[in-house]
């Protein structure tokens, strides 16, 4: 669940009143999402939803975050739009919390994944780039190989045996994967979402209709965020690795975007590399959720085996 911060109905309704988009009918908690507070806004004008933002983020970044929302929305990237209070401020505070209101997006993320759904991510990824050159402050990507190595320094005292074991497998595989990296002209860069996992992208019926959570993005190479995307649309039952995802998923991508030579060459590793970054921010969470957390641990062990395959079959797809 994600409601951890409670709202009361008349604060909320005085926080309303600083925006121009109607009265409130009603509010609801969303259940999904583990990172922040989430709310499903019906006002007379329409559905919004409003994020309070809570203790992992960072809110000096959330301009960069909004702001990218914000400019991707302009170039008809379906993602959510901050939405302008009557100051023209997007970023408050409510409840203590750093706050922000942002449009409604309609869709569902899908429970089925096909090829033909992998091609239309291609091409929604590849748009999201496209439309991301013109956004021009930059935010490295705090989970790059230099925070992989942090991450897993502080995971190393902790957990069972079978986390002992993974942190001894992952130590091998972490440096050679950070002496493998691309330098930083190797490849194009630009705006990444660095999440476009299946909860994060909306279809309406076959159709892809939006994508969400961008608390991710980042500047880096922009074929790393097709390795992220390999990883979380491209394999069956955690396990199982889908080549006809992975062709449609790189099809619909250069539909939009053509890969040049040196970001081919590179998906090998830049998959690895996504790999171990999920690995280690689910091992990260694996060691140190207390028991009885209300957030559902996400398994790390399905990431070594994407990061086994992609050692054993180094091309893609
Ligand atoms: N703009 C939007 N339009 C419609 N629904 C949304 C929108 N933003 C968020 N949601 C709903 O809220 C849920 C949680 O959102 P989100 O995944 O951004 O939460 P989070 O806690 O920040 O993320 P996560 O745990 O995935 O990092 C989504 O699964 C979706 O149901
Ligand atoms: N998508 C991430 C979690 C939130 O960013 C994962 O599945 O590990």
């Amino acid at each position: 669940m994600a409601v951890y911060t409670e709202l009361d109905e008349e604060v909320l309704r005085d926080f309303l009143s600083l925006y121009a988009i109607g009265d409130l009918h009603s509010f609801v908690g969303i259940a999904e999402g583990v990172e922040n507070s989430n709310f499903l806004l019906k006002t007379t004008q329409g559905r919004f939803i409003l994020t309070l933002f809570e203790k992992r983020m960072n809110p000096q970044e959330l301009p960069w975050f909004l702001g990218l929302m914000g400019h991707l929305a302009q170039h008809d990237i379906a993602c959510p739009q901050p939405v302008m209070a009557r100051d023209g401020r997007v970023l408050r505070q409510l409840a203590g919390k750093p706050a922000v209101i942002v449009s409604f997006l309609e869709g569902h993320a899908r429970e089925e994944i096909t090829p033909a759904a992998c091609a239309q991510v291609g091409q929604a990824l590849a748009r999201l780039h496209k439309a991301g050159q013109s956004y021009e402050a930059e935010r490295p990507n705090a989970l790059g190989p230099q925070g992989w190595q942090s991450v897993f320094a502080s995971c190393t005292d902790g957990g069972d045996e079978a986390v002992a074991a993974l942190i001894t497998e992952t130590k091998e595989a972490l440096a050679a994967a950070i002496k493998a990296w691309p330098e930083a002209n190797d490849l194009p860069r630009g705006q990444i979402h660095a999440d476009l996992f299946v909860d994060n992208v909306f279809f309406e019926g076959e159709t892809l209709s939006g994508i969400i959570d961008f608390y991710f993005a980042c500047t880096d190479f922009l074929a790393y965020d097709l390795a992220i995307c390999v990883n979380a649309w491209c394999f069956k039952a955690e396990q199982d690795y889908q080549p006809d995802r992975a062709a449609a998923l790189l099809q619909g991508y250069e539909q939009i975007r053509s890969l040049s030579d040196a970001e081919r060459a590179a998906l090998p590793v830049l998959c690895q590399g996504a790999a171990l970054r999920f690995l280690l921010t689910r091992l990260y969470d694996w060691v140190h959720t207390p028991a009885g957390a209300l957030v559902t641990r996400k398994d790390p062990w399905a990431y070594q085996r994407r990061l086994n395959h992609f050692q054993k079959v180094p091309h893609v797809p």
